[in-house]
Parts: structure tokens; C-alpha cells; sequence
């Protein structure tokens, strides 16, 4: 298998079948994702994020064209790839352990072991699952509910759900879009400690230029909608580990950011007005 091709998407067309008709949402999606790397989707609203996330998740299958995860067609969801979404889909009864045990039970528990090795088998998973709320900063906050705890911290247990299952890929689908200023930045400040600590491949929507400048290898750029296709790629060539402090002086990053900029509320806000 390739390292630098570990993600492939292979002229993905998505339509969606409406009452007005068919819906193209995406049209002819190339794109390869290497090992370790991590992309940031941006777009304006309704161009097709989540469509081409959902689609890397294995939630839809495309039209037209093909996604392969490791050299293997990506069929439908899998455990190496985990995906955490905006609103924190957590269970409200089950507590922070709970929520996150049950992900971890999912793809490490086994029902066909003997007595024995099975009680060892839990305690594992137990560990496991304690060891992705320390990752995220949450272990005093276990035994809570989620109706007990903050909006960021209720983030924090989806992210250790999504760890805990030790996937190869991590899907963050605008993880951190409903937090304040100062929790998404902190939370942001975690995710690159911990995507260095882990070293999976990630792909992240979201709305936010610095952000995508802050996070990623690479920001993938999409033209909005309908057909939304992949307008620009930027490389960010900014050294890790990154600091925000430093950052908001750095050449590279001042740059980075007015292209983004540039593509979304010059190059593409006029598309929009076109298409109007
Ligand atoms: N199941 C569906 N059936 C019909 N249309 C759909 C379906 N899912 C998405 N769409 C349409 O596809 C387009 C892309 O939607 P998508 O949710 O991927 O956008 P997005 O870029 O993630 O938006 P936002 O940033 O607002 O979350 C939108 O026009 C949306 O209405």
C-alpha cells in the first residue's frame, strides 16, 4: 500500500434523488490523503462537507466514482475510521465512562471468550476507556452525565469515543463549530497534542480559515454548491509543533490565511453572485 495514497477518492460524483428532481451535491472528487496527514475541508455552507466526509465515513456510498482506505474499497463504516460530529452524539443517560465504554466494547469487546480470559478482556476495555478521557483531560469527570457537564466537555468525550477505538482515521466533522472563542481553542490546542501523541490521519470540516491554518497539512477547498467540486489545494507550510501565540506573527500563516480568505469571499462569493 501506498503511504502517500492512503485515503484515495477517485472522481466521486454524490447526487441525491429530491422531490424537484436529482441533486448533484458533488461532482468529479479527486483527492489522496496520505498516512499522519491532516486535511481541513473548507467551504461555505451547503457546498458538500459533510457529503464528502460522510462519504470517507462510509455512512453513503458515492454515485459515481470510487474511495479506497488503506488499498480497500471503503464499503460502508468501519472501525478504523471514526468520526466525531458537531453535536456531540452522546447518549444522555450513560455516563462519560459509559459513553465512551460503549464505542470501545464495539470494536474490542467479544462475546465468545471463556469466563476467565473475559473478566481480563474487561478490565482492558475499562483501561482503554480510562485512558481516552486522561487523553481529553475528563477522568474526574467519568462517573458524570452528560446533562452534567459543559458543551466543550461533552465535545471532549465524543473526541474520546473517537480515540478509544484507536482508529486509524479520525473524521471530525466541525468538532468544535458550537463551542465559545476560548474552549474551541483550547480543545484545538488538544487536538494537535494529541494527533501528534497518535499519529492518525485526519480529516476535518470546517467553517474556520485560521482554524484550517492552524490544524492542517493541507486545506482542501471546495467551490460551493451545487456540484461542488475541489477548487484549491493549499499546502501549509508551517512546522509542528504549532503555537498559536507564535503563529499570528508568522509570514507563512499571515499568507495562508489571505488565501483562504481570498478563495472563499473573493473567488467564491462571486460564484455565488453568478449563480444568483
Ligand atoms: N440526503 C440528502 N438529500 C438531498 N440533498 C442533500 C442530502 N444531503 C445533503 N444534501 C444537499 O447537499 C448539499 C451539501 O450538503 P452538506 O451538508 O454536505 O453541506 P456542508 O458543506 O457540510 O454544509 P454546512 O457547512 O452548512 O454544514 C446541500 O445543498 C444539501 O442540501
Amino acid at each position: 500500500m501506498n503511504e502517500s495514497h492512503y485515503i484515495q477518492i477517485e472522481g466521486v460524483v454524490q447526487r441525491f434523488k429530491t422531490r424537484q428532481g436529482e441533486f448533484e451535491a458533488l461532482r468529479q472528487i479527486d483527492l489522496r490523503i496520505a498516512k499522519g496527514e491532516f486535511v481541513a475541508l473548507i467551504g461555505h455552507s451547503g457546498c458538500g462537507k459533510s457529503t464528502l466526509l460522510n462519504l470517507i465515513a462510509g455512512l453513503t456510498s458515492p454515485t459515481e466514482g470510487l474511495l479506497l482506505c488503506a488499498g480497500r474499497e471503503i464499503a460502508g463504516p468501519g472501525p478504523e475510521r471514526a468520526v466525531v460530529f458537531q453535536n456531540h452524539s452522546l447518549l444522555p443517560w450513560l455516563t462519560c465512562f459509559e459513553n465512551v465504554h460503549l464505542g470501545v466494547e464495539r470494536v474490542f469487546g467479544s462475546g465468545s471468550r471463556s469466563a476467565g480470559a473475559k473478566s481480563e478482556r474487561k478490565s482492558e476495555l475499562a483501561a482503554r476507556t480510562h485512558a481516552a478521557l486522561e487523553l481529553v483531560g475528563l477522568s474526574h469527570a467519568a462517573h458524570k452525565r452528560p446533562g452534567e457537564i459543559s458543551g466543550g466537555m461533552k465535545q471532549r468525550v465524543g473526541i474520546a469515543r473517537a480515540l478509544a477505538m484507536e482508529p486509524k482515521v479520525l473524521l471530525l466533522d466541525e468538532p468544535f463549530g458550537a463551542l465559545d472563542a476560548l474552549t474551541r481553542a483550547k480543545l484545538q490546542d488538544e487536538l494537535l497534542e494529541i494527533v501528534a501523541r497518535t499519529h492518525s490521519t485526519v480529516v476535518m470540516v470546517t467553517h474556520d480559515v485560521d482554524e484550517a491554518v492552524l490544524l492542517a497539512d493541507r486545506i482542501v477547498m471546495l467551490t460551493n454548491g451545487p456540484s461542488a467540486t475541489i477548487g484549491e489545494v493549499l499546502a501549509v507550510p508551517l512546522a509542528r509543533p504549532r503555537r498559536r501565540v507564535e503563529l499570528s506573527e508568522n509570514p507563512n500563516y499571515l499568507q495562508c490565511r489571505k488565501a483562504v480568505i481570498d478563495f472563499l469571499y473573493t473567488r467564491q462569493a462571486h460564484v455565488e453572485k453568478e449563480a444568483a
